[in-house]
Formats: C-alpha cells, sequence, structure tokens
C-alpha cells in the first residue's frame, strides 16, 4: 500500500482536532549505546548540521559519534531521574496539563498529544495515533518560542515527510515561533518575580541556546528573536539595560555560534563587578540536559572559579500554570475557526430542530 490510510473511518463521525506538542527529543538511556543512536538521527539532520552531506557523514561516524556519545552518555547520566531523562519527565507534564485543560474547555473535541522530533515518539507515529482517534484537523505547536530552521522548519519537515506518505490529510495549522505572546511573556515574568521575592534580585542572564552564526547571515530569524524576547521580558520586569545580559550557550563544533557566548560571559563577569547572577533560559520551555547540567551546573562552576560569589539558576516555565495556559490560548487561537465552524454547526442544528418542531406542530 503506497498511501498510509486512518485505521477507523466512518462517515459520520465527529470532526475532532488534534494538538500535537513537539519537542526536541532525548536519548532513551543515559549510555553511550541510546546516546550513539539518537545523536546519530539528530545530527544527521541537514536542518540541524549544513554541511556538505559526504563531508558532514565521514566527520559524524568517524569522529562525533565515536568521541562526544561517551561523554554525552556521562552528562545525561548526571541529570538522570528514576522517571527518565528531565525533558521527557517535563514534556509529558506539559502534555497531561495541557490535555487536562483543553478538555475542561473542548471535551473531547481536541485531543492533545506529545511527540519528539527524534527519538521517540515520533511524530509520524503521534500523527497516525491522533487520525486512528478521529482528529481531522491538526495543530502543530513546536515547543519553541523563538523560531530557527534548526528546530521548527525541522519539525515541518517531519510533519511534511509524514503528509507525503498519508491518504488523508487532516486541516493544518503550522505554529512557527510564539515569542512575543503576552501569556509566555507573562508567564516568565511571574516566575522570575516569584523568584526573586523569595531571594532578592541578583543581575539577570538571560541565556539561549546557540546556532552557527552563518544561520543569522543566511536570513534566520532566531538572533533578532531572542532579543525581541530579552526585550519584552526586561520591560515586563521594569529592568535598565544594565541589569540584564543575553548570551548564547551550548555552542557545538569549531565554527563560531551567535555571541556572546553564555560561558565566556560568566566568566568574564566577576572582574567587570558583577559578582552575583540569576540565570533563566527563556528559550528552553522545559528544563533539560542543556539547563540543568550545563547551566545549572557547568556554568555555576565557571561563574563561581572566576570570582563570582552567588549564582543561581531560575528552572524553566515546565509545567507552571501560567505556562500551560499560555500555550494551551497559543493553541487554541489557531482553532479559532474550527471551533467556531463547531457552534456554528451546533446553532444551525438548533435551528433545523426548532423547525421541525415547529413544522410537527
Ligand atoms: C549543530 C548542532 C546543534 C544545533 C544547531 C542545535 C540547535 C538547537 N538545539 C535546541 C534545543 C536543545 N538541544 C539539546 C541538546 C543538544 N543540542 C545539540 C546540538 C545542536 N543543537 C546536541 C548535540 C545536543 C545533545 C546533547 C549533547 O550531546 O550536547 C536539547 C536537550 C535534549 C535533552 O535530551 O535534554 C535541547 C532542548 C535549540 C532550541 C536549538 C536552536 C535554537
Ligand atoms: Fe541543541
Ligand atoms: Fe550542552
Amino acid at each position: 500500500m503506497k498511501f498510509q490510510s486512518a485505521n477507523q473511518f466512518s462517515h459520520s463521525q465527529q470532526d475532532k482536532i488534534g494538538l500535537l506538542l513537539v519537542n526536541l527529543g532525548t536519548p532513551d538511556a543515559p549510555t553511550p549505546k541510546a546516546l550513539r543512536s539518537y545523536l546519530r538521527e539528530f545530527l544527521s539532520d541537514p536542518r540541524v548540521v549544513e554541511i556538505p552531506r559526504i563531508i558532514w557523514l565521514c566527520i559524524l561516524y568517524l569522529i562525533i559519534l565515536p568521541l562526544r556519545a561517551p561523554k554525552s552518555a556521562h552528562a545525561y547520566a548526571s541529570v538522570w531521574s528514576d522517571q527518565g531523562s528531565p525533558l521527557m519527565v517535563n514534556a509529558l507534564a506539559q502534555r497531561d496539563a495541557i490535555h487536562a485543560l483543553m478538555s475542561e474547555r473542548h471535551g473531547e473535541r481536541v485531543i492533545t498529544a506529545l511527540a519528539m522530533r527524534y527519538n521517540k515518539p515520533s511524530v509520524s507515529s503521534v500523527i497516525q495515533q491522533l487520525q486512528d482517534q478521529g482528529a481531522t484537523k491538526l495543530v502543530v505547536l513546536p515547543l519553541y518560542p523563538q523560531y530557527a530552521a534548526s528546530t521548527v522548519a525541522s519539525v515541518f519537515d517531519a510533519v511534511a515527510a509524514d503528509f507525503a506518505k498519508r491518504r488523508w490529510l487532516p486541516d493544518l495549522r503550522f505554529i512557527t515561533h510564539y515569542h512575543r505572546d503576552r501569556g509566555y511573556q507573562q508567564a516568565m515574568a511571574k516566575r522570575i518575580r516569584d523568584y526573586w521575592e523569595t531571594h532578592g534580585q541578583a543581575h539577570l542572564v538571560l541565556s539561549f541556546h546557540g546556532i552557527p552564526k552563518r544561520s543569522l547571515t543566511l536570513g534566520d530569524p532566531y538572533f533578532c528573536e531572542c532579543h525581541a524576547t530579552g526585550r519584552l521580558l526586561a520591560e515586563e520586569l521594569g529592568l535598565r539595560k544594565d541589569q540584564y545580559t543575553i548570551s548564547f550557550q551550548s555552542r557545538f563544533g569549531k565554527a563560531e555560534w551567535l555571541k556572546p557566548y553564555t560561558d565566556e560571559t560568566l566568566k568574564k563577569m566577576p572582574s567587570s563587578g558583577i559578582k552575583a547572577v540569576d540565570v533563566f533560559c527563556p528559550g528552553f520551555s522545559a528544563d533539560c540536559l542543556e539547563t540543568i547540567e550545563e547551566i545549572a551546573i557547568e556554568n555555576r562552576d565557571y561563574f563561581l572559579e572566576a570570582g563570582g560569589e552567588q549564582y543561581r539558576y531560575i528552572e524553566a516555565l515546565n509545567d507552571m500554570p501560567e505556562h500551560i495556559s499560555a500555550l494551551a490560548n497559543i493553541a487554541e487561537r489557531e482553532m479559532a475557526g474550527w471551533l467556531a465552524e463547531e457552534i456554528n454547526g451546533k446553532a444551525r442544528q438548533r435551528y433545523a430542530d426548532e423547525i421541525t418542531q415547529e413544522l410537527a406542530g
């Protein structure tokens, strides 16, 4: 069979809306074997590494996978819990909370599900599940507030690849970014304000995942969206320019990435008089290896070794209620026309019932 079918289908079924949340994905276990498999899939994606295929695949298989898999496995082992990888644990909690809120608002009309771009559950398998449950309309919400081709466009590629093999395509809405959303901005401001109310305020470092600088010169809006995010958040918190710093973390490889680099920035801060920092990562909707290990542990050491006195990490938005309702509202705005169709449909049905009764009476 060339095209994948819906497994269950009846002509009278009610149209449902699938809300597909997508995050990056994480290895199955903190072991070199699981890391090799995860990194192979992730780093083979041409959206992630944009150097000529043949050259890159040689480097990936001969150098990166043998060297990086054991090193990364070690890093993952330091953050792994009984429930699994933090990214998966936090993303599942977000899915459950959004599902509960959507069910409260729309009953069975909206089905919320989570897929991962790399490893499991795959985008394609979850689209199939949603179709099997009766979804004929689909909102895809990649959990990246800022657009980058390496993340958001890559999710789109996975949806498109699935659609290319599917017989019955759902109506599709795809959310490319939400960094300016008021709910997202207010949830971040609340997270930071609540922290400061309890612990006192320090210089705020807003650290975003980096991408190669070449992506910026080739037209990727990510850098600008990170700066817009930081500016809006600082306005919301009433911060002056000298009270916060924007930087980029998680550099990979030898090429230049977006600057300033978070680690270098933190190493320089104590000598320029900033000896206490609070670090928050607005681009990570869920805590993961990059926030818990790299920011909360590794960069703390750099800062303290360079003469810093107080280093604190403010946790990501995760399943904070204000974050959950912001994400649900973002998705709902995309569904508005479809939800209105349903309301109009119900109104039409009521009108038809009334006329039938009238005629009968
Ligand atoms: C060329 C490499 C990479 C690009 C470009 C990149 C962009 C990018 N990544 C995220 C979010 C996450 N990345 C995470 C882990 C991670 N990222 C890379 C490489 C690139 N990322 C690697 C190799 C890894 C794996 C860990 C390691 O070996 O260092 C994660 C965490 C995953 C987890 O399991 O916890 C997230 C989240 C964004 C937002 C982004 C571009 C904007
Ligand atoms: Fe990454
Ligand atoms: Fe990292």
